[in-house]
């Protein structure tokens, strides 16, 4: 597929989007005594069944060229929203349309298989991201250079400490070429000489990618690769905008 093809029909929208989760085993007494709090989202204590309404009215035109970071409190609902963009959750309420193939990131260990070794996870973990085999074959060398691993690379990957899954998978998962990357932060576990290694390949990763979506924690990295912000209150939008406004209204308000 050409750029001008790709340009042409990548985007996500929502309108009026919700997602809820209703609870079917919550204490209904430990609730009631609840404090609302900044952390979380909104809990409907009033059916008979709680529903956490982790997204309410989300109304969103993400286009091609779209670098957008996601911040908000623990519990602000980044992550549902990652998932409702990339259609593992459909909308409680509203709609979402999504144009485009989307490498959902979330959890930098889904899809591996801890029984087969980390060539072969790499290749898995390839495929499951929306790459072809060939594509990763002419892939899987400078993959495995990346991640430093060498000869673990042959063994399985229970063998592997938390870091060097993190590693294996960081390696895969810059390797692709997205329409739509949707990206939770989760690369804590690395040391902090490859985190900065990872940051030039993340770059890149991200302007070959038609849009991002990238939930975080850190500043930096919002920096580096986003140039607008959604700051997510309590399920809401609650502002959206350019990077820098959003960070200095999300941290005035205690951030
Ligand atoms: N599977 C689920 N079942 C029930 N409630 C859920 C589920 N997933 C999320 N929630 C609730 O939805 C709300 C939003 O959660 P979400 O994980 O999207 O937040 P977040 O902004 O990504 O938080 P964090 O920064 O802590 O990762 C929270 O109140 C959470 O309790």
């Amino acid at each position: 597929m050409t750029v001008t093809e790709t340009a042409r029909h990548v985007s996500i929208s929502t309108e009026g989007a919700c997602v809820d989760f209703p609870i079917f085993d919550a204490k209904s007494r430990s609730l009631k005594k609840t404090v609302a709090g900044l952390v979380g989202g909104n809990i409907d204590s009033g059916a008979k069944v709680p529903i956490i309404e982790a997204l309410k009215d989300i109304t969103l035109h993400l286009e091609h060229g779209a670098r957008v970071g996601l911040v908000g409190h623990n519990g602000a609902g980044k992550s549902t929203l990652l998932r409702l963009l990339s259609g593992i959750y459909e909308p409680t309420r509203g709609r979402a349309a999504i144009n485009g193939r989307v490498a959902p990131v979330f959890d930098l260990g889904v899809g591996m298989d801890p029984e087969i070794s980390g060539l072969e996870n790499i290749m898995i973990r390839g495929l499951f991201l929306g790459m072809t085999r060939k594509q990763m074959e002419s892939r899987v060398d400078d993959i495995a250079d990346f991640t430093e691993l060498g000869d673990f690379l042959r063994m399985p990957l229970r063998t592997y400490s938390t870091g060097m899954r993190v590693r294996l998978a960081l390696g895969v998962v810059t390797s692709i070429d997205p329409e739509i990357l949707l990206l939770d932060e989760g690369i804590g576990a690395v040391d902090a000489a490859f985190l900065e290694k990872s940051k030039k390949r993340l770059s890149e990763l991200v302007e070959r990618s038609g849009l991002l979506v990238f939930a975080s924690h850190s500043d930096e990295f919002l920096r580096e690769l986003c140039d607008t912000a959604l700051w997510m209150e309590h399920g809401q939008i609650k502002q959206q905008g350019p990077l820098e406004d959003v960070l200095r209204a999300y941290k005035g308000a205690g951030g």
